[in-house]
């Protein structure tokens, strides 16, 4: 079979510094970016040097409790391997989403009963050989593995180093599975490129990558679930220029401006939170705590200005939060736990001056709410699908700190989605579902 179309996927991302040197040129580039200071230049110009400046001792120390580097750019890559040979993979099946579905179940189930499979497992993971062995990986690095867990501090949910070993198992299988995909006929080539708006790949390193690559279509994807005209609005912005000034030939483009409303995306948060919910459940954590658990969707804030001016980013928040719970209701009761769970969104990651008025409520006065009821929390990152400083640090570090000075009962912090099996079939959906 010959190739029909070459599609190019660009995966958007905001980049991160690599090193502490690194960290200065990053501001600037974030604040120079018209989409966060709507100012004329000269004047743009000079308000980013001096606020990246201001800004980089901080960051430095945010930056230095991470090995001095933020691990986006290898995050994004993880994510754009896996959509990248998935989607090569499953070009010619028809039913994929079905089966994905029914394939994920299967494991579902083979993960409760601890790995052993019964003659129906066998059968669907015989005929889907290929791929059943790539979410096999997916899930040695996604589940949680109960006996590590339980040694963790509740207070502190510190990166499982099993999972970065699991990562390159998993990475190596995907790219021998790379190597076959090349070997075998196809009808559709896709590529997936990544851009990042603020560090290194930039959209004109894809451009360069994709002259190269001569694609019938591109389609851009932010891997931003909520739009922003700060985050994706902005690279979409940006490749669309690039894009315009350097392909002569007619090319289809398409944009995938937000995924927060896809039933995968919400399906794999489901997945997520209902296995925080399960531990905490049968753990004793709930015992010592009085009430229920707190579920805490935090998201990264924007300045009211941004939201007052037309921004669709809040209420998409609030619709893809509303989602969840509906979906994490229906699981629980399926589950047979009818009660009704706590949740809240709030913001966090706040910049620039006190006097500057951003999205509330914030996460950190939640903290402390909470602790006054007693109340244990599972904190979930819900504007990032993969992680950097604001989960690590601020997450991870900065908030855990507030909740273990205030007494909470348990502060848990949900995962970011990264190639989470679910997310990744939402972004093949996506992609192949947007022409
Ligand atoms: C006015 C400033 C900022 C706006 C508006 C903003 C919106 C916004 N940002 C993200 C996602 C990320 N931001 C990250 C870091 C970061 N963001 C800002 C400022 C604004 N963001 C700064 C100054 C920084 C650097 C870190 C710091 O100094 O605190 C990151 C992490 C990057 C990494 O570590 O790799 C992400 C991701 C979203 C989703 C968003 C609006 C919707
Ligand atoms: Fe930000």
């Amino acid at each position: 079979m010959s190739i029909n179309k070459k599609i190019a996927v660009i995966l958007c991302n905001l980049g991160g510094p690599s090193s502490l040197k690194e960290v200065n040129k990053f501001l600037f580039n974030l604040f120079y970016d018209p989409a966060i200071l709507n100012l004329r230049n000269p004047l743009r110009w000079i308000i980013a040097k001096i606020i990246s400046k201001l800004r980089t001792k901080k960051a430095k120390l945010i930056y230095q409790k991470i090995n001095g580097k933020s691990p986006i750019l290898e995050e994004t890559s993880a994510q754009a391997i896996s959509l990248e040979v998935m989607l090569n993979r499953v070009d010619n099946e028809k039913t994929f989403e079905t089966h994905d579905d029914e394939l994920n179940d299967k494991l579902d189930e083979n993960n409760k009963n601890n790995n052993k499979l019964d003659e129906n497992n066998k059968k669907i993971k015989l005929e889907k050989k290929l791929y059943s062995e790539i979410y096999n990986d997916y899930f040695k690095i996604y589940n949680i593995n109960q006996e590590k867990k339980k040694k963790l501090s509740p207070f502190l949910q510190k990166q499982d180093p099993q999972i970065d070993k699991d990562k390159n198992v998993f990475l190596n299988r995907i790219n021998k599975q790379k190597e076959n995909n090349k070997k075998e006929d196809y009808k559709n080539h896709y590529k997936v490129f990544i851009a990042m708006r603020y560090t290194k790949p930039s959209a004109k390193d894809v451009i360069y990558n994709l002259l190269e690559y001569n694609p019938d279509e591109i389609i851009i994807l932010p891997l931003y679930p909520q739009f922003s005209n700060s985050t994706s609005g902005s690279s979409i912005k940006e490749l669309i220029s690039l894009i315009n000034k350097n392909f002569h030939k007619k090319i289809s483009v398409k944009t995938i401006e937000c995924h927060f409303w896809h039933h995968l995306f919400i399906k794999s948060h489901v997945k997520i939170l209902y296995s925080i919910l399960i531990e905490v459940v049968n753990s004793d954590k709930l015992c010592k705590s009085k009430s229920l658990p707190l579920i805490l969707f935090s998201a990264h804030g924007l300045p009211q200005k941004m939201i007052d001016s037309g921004d669709p980013y809040e209420n998409q928040m609030k619709m893809c939060i509303e989602l969840i719970m509906k979906e994490l209701h229906k699981k629980c009761r399926e589950g047979g736990y009818n009660k009704n769970l706590n949740y809240k969104l709030c913001y966090q990651s706040k910049v620039g001056a006190s006097f500057v008025k951003w999205l509330g409520p914030n996460t950190e006065d939640e903290i402390v709410q909470a602790s006054k009821e007693k109340q244990g929390i599972i904190i979930v990152p819900i504007s990032f699908v993969s992680e950097h400083s604001e989960t690590l640090v601020e997450l991870d570090i900065d908030y855990a700190q507030i909740a273990e000075d205030n007494q909470i009962p348990y502060y848990i912090r949900a995962k970011t989605l990264s190639i989470e099996p679910n997310y990744i079939n939402c972004l093949i959906d996506l992609v192949k579902n947007s022409f």
